[in-house]
C-alpha cells in the first residue's frame, strides 16, 4: 500500500471515529509494524526473543496512538502554516492555466520544499490534470497532496529509517554531528534516556571540549538518564575523550555509545578534519564501529540546514538525519526537502525540550500530522 493510501485510510477512521475505539488496537497494532517506528523498535528489540503476548499487542497499539498525537501536536504549526499558504493559494483560483502552476510552485517553495522539488510535483500535477480533465478546486487540492505524497513516497523507497547496531556482544557507537546550536546534546541527552529505559547499558563522551558549557550539559543529562558521562578537562583534545569512551565501553561490556561532538571550530575544515580524526580513533578500538554518524539538523534554519548537511555529507560518512526542533517551524516541507536532495533517512525527528519529545521517524504518522485537514474527498 503507497504512502498516500495509507494516508487517506488513517483520514477515513479518523473521520468515522474508528481509530479511538478499542477493538482497533490490535489493528493499529500491526499498522504499526510497516511504519519506521515499529521498524526502530522491532531493531532495537532484536536481541529480546519471545513472542509478543497480548499485553504487549495493546502496548505497542497505545505507543502508536501515542505517536500519533505527538506527531499531531509537534506538526500544528507546520500543519497551519501549509494549510494557510494552501488555502490561500486556492482561493485565488480561477482556471488551471500558467498563473496558477507559477502560483503552486511558490507556495510550495515557501513552505520549505525547495525549488527543483516544487518545479516537479507541479509538472506532475500538471500532467495528472491533463490525464484526468481536472478541473474542480476541491479536486486539485487533492490532487496536489496526493502528487506530494507520492512523490515523497517513491523517492524513500529503499530508505532505511532504522538504527544499526553491532553484533551481540559489542559496543554499538553512534556519532552525533552537526553545527553549533541544532540540539545535538539535547539529542544525546533524549537517547541515552530513552535507551536507559529500555534496559541498555549506555555510556556517553563529551567531546564538544570547544564550547564551554557543553560538557557540563551533557553531564546534566546523564544524571538525569543516569547514565555515566566520559569527560575530559576544558579545551581537551576531543578524540582523546573519545579514545577513553570506546575503550571503557569495550572494557565493560556497555550496550552502546553516544559521542556529542562540537559544532564549531576555527573553521569548517578543522571541524571536518577533527570529525575524520574521531572516526578514525573509534576504529582503531572498534574497527566496524561507528555504525551510525547521525546528522543533527534543526529544521527552523530550512534551507540553510540542506547546505550544512551537504558540507557535512562530503567530509564523513553521515547514515542519517536527527531533525530537530520540529515543534518550532511552520514550514514542515523541509523533511521532503531532505529526502529529494540529500537521499539520507531522516531516522529521529525532535518535536520539543523534554526526552520523550524525541521520536523514531515516521512517514506515516509525518504526512499524516502535515495535511490531515487539508482533503477533501475522503
Ligand atoms: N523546541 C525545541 N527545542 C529543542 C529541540 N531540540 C533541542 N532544542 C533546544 O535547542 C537548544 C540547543 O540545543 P543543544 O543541544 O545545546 O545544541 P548543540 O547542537 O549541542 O549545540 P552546541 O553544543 O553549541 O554545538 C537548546 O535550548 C535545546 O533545548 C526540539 O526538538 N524542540
Amino acid at each position: 500500500m503507497g504512502l498516500f493510501d495509507i494516508f487517506k485510510k488513517k483520514s477515513d477512521e479518523e473521520t468515522s471515529d474508528q481509530a479511538v475505539q478499542q477493538e482497533d488496537q490490535p489493528a493499529q497494532a500491526d499498522k504499526s509494524v510497516e511504519n519506521a517506528a515499529a521498524q526502530q523498535a522491532a531493531t532495537d528489540n532484536a536481541s529480546a526473543a519471545g513472542t509478543k503476548d497480548k499485553a504487549n499487542q495493546s502496548e505497542a497499539a497505545s505507543e502508536t496512538a501515542d505517536n500519533q498525537a505527538i506527531y499531531d501536536q509537534g506538526l500544528s504549526q507546520s500543519r497551519q502554516g501549509f494549510a494557510d499558504r494552501f488555502n490561500k493559494f486556492l482561493s485565488n483560483f480561477r482556471s488551471v492555466d500558467e498563473d496558477f502552476f507559477e502560483q503552486l510552485e511558490d507556495t510550495l517553495i515557501g513552505a520549505d520544499l525547495g525549488f527543483e522539488l516544487a518545479i516537479q510535483i507541479s509538472n506532475q500535477v500538471r500532467e495528472a490534470v491533463k490525464v484526468k480533465n481536472i478541473k474542480d478546486k476541491d479536486q486539485i487540492r487533492d490532487l496536489i497532496i496526493e502528487q506530494m505524497v507520492s512523490q515523497y513516497d517513491q523517492q524513500g523507497q529503499g530508505e532505511d529509517q532504522s538504527m544499526h547496531f553491532a553484533p551481540a556482544g559489542q559496543p554499538t557507537v553512534v556519532l552525533f554531528v552537526g553545527v553549533n546550536g541544532v540540539g545535538k546534546t539535547t539529542t544525546v541527552g533524549k537517547l541515552a534516556s530513552s535507551y536507559k529505559k529500555e534496559g541498555k547499558k549506555v555510556l556517553l563522551a563529551a567531546a564538544d571540549t570547544f564550547r564551554a558549557g557543553a560538557v557540563k550539559q551533557l553531564q546534566e543529562w546523564g544524571d538525569r538518564a543516569d547514565v555515566p558521562v566520559v569527560a575530559g578537562p576544558e579545551k581537551a583534545d576531543p578524540a582523546s575523550v573519545v579514545y577513553t569512551a570506546v575503550a571503557k565501553a569495550k572494557d565493560e561490556n556497555f550496550d552502546v555509545l553516544f559521542v556529542d561532538t562540537a559544532g564549531r571550530l576555527q573553521n569548517n575544515v578543522n571541524l571536518m578534519q577533527e570529525l575524520s580524526k574521531i572516526n578514525r580513533v573509534v576504529q582503531k578500538v572498534l574497527p566496524d564501529a561507528p555504525q551510525e554518524v547521525l546528522l543533527v539538523l534543526d529544521a527552523t534554519t530550512g534551507q540553510n540546514a540542506l547546505q550544512q548537511a551537504k558540507l557535512f555529507q562530503q567530509s564523513s560518512e553521515v547514515t542519517g538525519i536527527v531533525l530537530t526542533k520540529m515543534d518550532g517551524t511552520a514550514k514542515g516541507g523541509i523533511v521532503f526537502a531532505i529526502r529529494d536532495s540529500l537521499h539520507l533517512p531522516v531516522k529521529w525527528i525532535g518535536f520539543g525540550e523534554k526526552a520523550t519529545d524525541l521520536r523514531p521517524f515516521s512517514a506515516e504518522d509525518f504526512v499524516y500530522g502535515m495535511f490531515k485537514d487539508l482533503v477533501v474527498n475522503k
